[in-house]
C-alpha cells in the first residue's frame, strides 16, 4: 500500500473553551489531520491543560467530534505543529520551539496496538510515542517462580552496569516489606486506583498474583528508555505472555531452580512471607515452571543453580562479555530550529529554519522506523545540514 497524501495544517482560530483556562500563548494551536472519514485535531490543551496536548476526533458521516481514550505521555503543548500522515496509522507531529527531547511525535491512531487496546477498553483509542534517533536495545523481560533469584540477578546486573540497565519499577496492591521503599522496589498502591489506571489504558500488562494484583505502567517502561537505559522487567508468566503479545519487542528469559526443594529453601531463607504465603507460592510455582518452559513465551530458559555461573550466562546471553560496564547507550534527542517550516519528501522529512539568514535545516529520515506505542518510535535518522 502506498503511503497516504501529507495532510493540510490547519490552524483553527477559534480554539475549544470546554471551561478549562488555556494559557493564551498555546490557544489557536490546534491542527487538523484527515484521514479518510476522519478529522484528527491535535494541539491546544483545553482538556489536559499544561500536561499534554489534546486529542480529539472529528468524524465526518457523523458529524460527530469526541475524545478518544489517550494512551502514553503525549507531547507538552507548544507553540505550534506540524503533521504529516504516514503509513501504518501512524501521524508524524513536529512540534515548534520545543526542546531537542521533546521535538518529534508519533500519533498512533490505527496500528495493531491501537487496535488491540480498542478491543479491550471498547471505546476510541489512540496512543502516543516519542520519536527518538537511532536504535536501542530490546527491553528484557525476566519471570520465573518466587524465590527463584529473579530480584538477586537483576540486582547484579544493575550494580554492573548501572548505565546501561534501568527497572521498571511495577505497581503492585500488596503490602510492602520492610526493606521495601515505595518508587524504588514497587509502587504500592490502592487496589481500587490500580483497577481504574488499568481501566483506562494505563498498563502495559497486568496480572493477579498469588493474590495480590501487579502490573507494568507504560510510564514506568518509558521513564527507563528515555534515560537511555535498557529496560528490564521482572513480571510474571501470565504478565509476560501478554507483553508477548503487545507491540513491544522484548527479550524473554524464564529462570528455573534447581528443584522444588531448593525453592522452597531459598523462599523460607528470604524470610518475607508467611508459612500461608509460602505454601500458596509454592503451589503456583509448578503451574508457572511448566508454562515456562512449554508455553514458547520464552526464547531463553536459565538454571539459577550456583548464582554466579547464572549470573556469567545471563551476561552472555545478554551480549555483555567484556563489555565496559561504565559506558551506557545514550539516547540524543533531535534538536530542531525553533522556527520552522517543514515539508515531506516520499520517507524524508525536511524542516527548514524560518528567516532570510544562512538557514539550517535537518532532514528526518523515517524509512527505517521501528517500536511505538507503547513505548518509543526509534530509527529516526537525522542530517543537520547548515547552508
Ligand atoms: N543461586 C542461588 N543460590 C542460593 N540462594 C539464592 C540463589 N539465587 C537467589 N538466592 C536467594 O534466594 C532468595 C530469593 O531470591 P530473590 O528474592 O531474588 O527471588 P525472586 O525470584 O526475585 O522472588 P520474587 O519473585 O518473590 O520477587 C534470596 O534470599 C536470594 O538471596
Ligand atoms: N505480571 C506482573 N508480575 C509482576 C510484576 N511485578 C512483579 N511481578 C511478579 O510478582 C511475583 C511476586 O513478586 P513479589 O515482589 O511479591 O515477591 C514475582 O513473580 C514477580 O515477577 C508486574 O508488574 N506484573
Amino acid at each position: 500500500m502506498g503511503e497516504a497524501p501529507a495532510f493540510v495544517v490547519d490552524h483553527l482560530e477559534n480554539g475549544h473553551s470546554n471551561g478549562v483556562v488555556v494559557k493564551p500563548e498555546y490557544k489557536n494551536t490546534e491542527i487538523s489531520v484527515d484521514l479518510g472519514d476522519r478529522t484528527f485535531l491535535i494541539g491546544g490543551n483545553h482538556e489536559r491543560n499544561n500536561f499534554s496536548i489534546c486529542v480529539q476526533i472529528h468524524d465526518k458521516n457523523s458529524d460527530n467530534r469526541f475524545s478518544p481514550v489517550v494512551l502514553g505521555t503525549g507531547p507538552k503543548p507548544s507553540k505550534g505543529y506540524s503533521a504529516f500522515v504516514l503509513k501504518q496509522g501512524r501521524i508524524l507531529v513536529i512540534k515548534k520551539g520545543s526542546t531537542p527531547n521533546d521535538s518529534i511525535w508519533f500519533l498512533e491512531v490505527d496500528t495493531s496496538y491501537v487496535r488491540e487496546q480498542r478491543k479491550l477498553l471498547g471505546r476510541e483509542v489512540v496512543a502516543w510515542s516519542k520519536g527518538v534517533k537511532g536504535n536501542a536495545e530490546k527491553p528484557i523481560v525476566i519471570s520465573g517462580p518466587s524465590g527463584v533469584g529473579k530480584g538477586t540477578l537483576i540486582s547484579m546486573l544493575m550494580k554492573e552496569f548501572p548505565s546501561t540497565f534501568g527497572f521498571s519499577v511495577s505497581h503492585t496492591t500488596r503490602s510492602p516489606r520492610s526493606m521495601e521503599r515505595d518508587r524504588i522496589h514497587y509502587h504500592f498502591a490502592d487496589k481500587s486506583v490500580m483497577e481504574k489506571d488499568i481501566k483506562e489504558g494505563k498498563f502495559l500488562e497486568f496480572a493477579s498474583v498469588h493474590g495480590n494484583l501487579y502490573g507494568t505502567s507504560i510510564e514506568s517502561v518509558e521513564v527507563v528508555t528515555d534515560s537511555g537505559k535498557r529496560c528490564i522487567l521482572d513480571i510474571d508468566v501470565q504478565g509476560a505472555r501478554s507483553v508477548r503479545a503487545s507491540s513491544l519487542d522484548a527479550t524473554f528469559i524464564f529462570v528455573c531452580p534447581p528443584s522444588m526443594k531448593e525453592l522452597e529453601d531459598r523462599l523460607r531463607a528470604r524470610g518475607t512471607e508467611t508459612e500461608e504465603q509460602i505454601q500458596k507460592r509454592l503451589r503456583n510455582a509448578e503451574a508457572e515452571i511448566k508454562e515456562g518452559r512449554s508455553s514458547g513465551i520464552f526464547g531463553l530458559i536459565l538454571y539459577n543453580d550456583n548464582l554466579e555461573e547464572c549470573y556469567k550466562k545471563l551476561k552472555t546471553i545478554l551480549g555483555l562479555d567484556g563489555v565496559d560496564p561504565v559506558n551506557g547507550v545514550e539516547i540524543e534527542g533531535i534538536d530542531l530550529p525553533t522556527e520552522h517550516t517543514v515539508s515531506k519528501l516520499e520517507e524524508k522529512i525536511i524542516v527548514q529554519e524560518a528567516g532570510d539568514a544562512q538557514r539550517s535545516k535537518v532532514v528526518l529520515d523515517l524509512s527505517s522506523l521501528n517500536g511505538g506505542a507503547p513505548g518509543r518510535t526509534r530509527g529516526i535518522l537525522v542530517d543537520a545540514i547548515v547552508l
